[in-house]
């Protein structure tokens, strides 16, 4: 956790709000494990995402196709959320796993775990990822009682985790009707809206400025429906969030599969690192300065071969 001017403690929670409040532009890369959440770590981004279309793959082998429950999902955020006290996460929280009861226990799950932000989305529970045709969506009071159940369960736990409201209204009810699931949310006590789908340019814009002044996210998922951009040009289009859901998944599946290809074929590891560069990236010294400074004299010799 954050020290504020008062030498107070801060939540990564309360830094993220005020990260919204100052008007700061957020940039967060998806990250679906431990060693993804390390190497965005190590990059230094200030607000890292987890996916839950990463978590499904990762976790469970499987499609984003609401397969992954409250449970899978908690347990992931919490460990990922625990890497980096000093770093607010953001995490997936598709349709807050069920009626208002669930997404109360999903809200208060989330912020004891030490989630700084989340989202919550109008698909049927049988939810599939944003950005595959035929999704369904419930009814506008359904959507708004759960963003009215997650804000109030908020309020009733005292904590500043950022509601982030998400439609998937866009492909198949249009414009209208996102902007109008929005402002219903926005009213019901959400923090930031996310039109999920943006088909272009000209509606970022639009959305942007019928929203205005709630600030809102940009799901940034490439060779799909929304145009790619930049994060200059996302902040310059007046987004305050912009995730980027397969910014680590996506260069990983390549990586492996090359790595793989080459091991398949010709029968030589060619692996690049050290373990101990690997564990590095883990928290290896920090662990080891853990024990160091307990007494203990496990780690005397060092961890590297001479
Ligand atoms: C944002 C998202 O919910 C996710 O799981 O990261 C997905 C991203 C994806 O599947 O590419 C989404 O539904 O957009």
């Amino acid at each position: 956790m954050t020290r504020d001017d008062t030498n107070g403690v801060i939540t990564p929670a309360t830094k993220l709000r005020r990260k919204l409040e100052s008007g700061e532009f957020i940039l967060a890369p998806g990250v679906y494990d431990g060693f993804s959440a390390r190497i965005a770590l190590e990059v230094g981004f200030d607000v890292i995402y987890m996916t839950g279309a990463g978590t499904t793959a990762s976790r469970l082998g499987h499609a984003d196709l609401g397969i992954a429950t409250l449970n899978d999902m908690r347990q992931n955020a919490e460990m990922i959320a625990n890497l980096s006290t000093n770093t607010p996460l953001i995490a997936d929280a598709d349709t807050g796993y069920g009626g208002p009861i669930m997404v109360a226990r999903t809200i208060e799950q989330y912020a004891r775990s030490g989630v700084a932000g989340l989202h919550i989305e109008d698909q049927v529970q049988t939810k599939r990822c944003g950005h595959l045709a035929g999704k369904v969506l419930v009814d506008t009071e359904t959507y708004v009682s759960r963003i009215r159940a997650a804000v109030q369960q908020r309020k009733k736990i005292r904590s500043d985790i950022v509601i982030i409201a998400r439609t998937d209204a866009l492909q198949k009810h249009g414009y209208a009707e996102s902007v109008a699931r929005l402002r219903a949310a926005r009213d019901a006590g959400a923090d930031v809206g996310f039109p999920e789908g943006i088909r272009s340019i000209t509606e970022a814009q639009q959305l942007i400025a019928d929203l205005a002044p709630w600030p809102v996210l940009l799901n940034m998922v490439e060779h799909s429906v929304t145009p790619s951009m930049s994060a200059s040009e996302a902040k310059d289009l007046g987004f305050q969030i912009m995730i980027v859901p397969l910014a680590t998944m996506s260069p990983v599946y390549r990586a492996i599969k090359d790595s793989l290809q080459v091991l398949k074929k010709t029968g030589v590891p060619n692996t690049e690192f050290s373990p101990q560069q690997l564990f590095r990236v883990c928290g290896l010294d920090e662990s080891v300065e853990i024990d160091e400074a307990a007494g203990s004299a496990n780690f005397e010799g060092g961890v590297d071969q001479q």
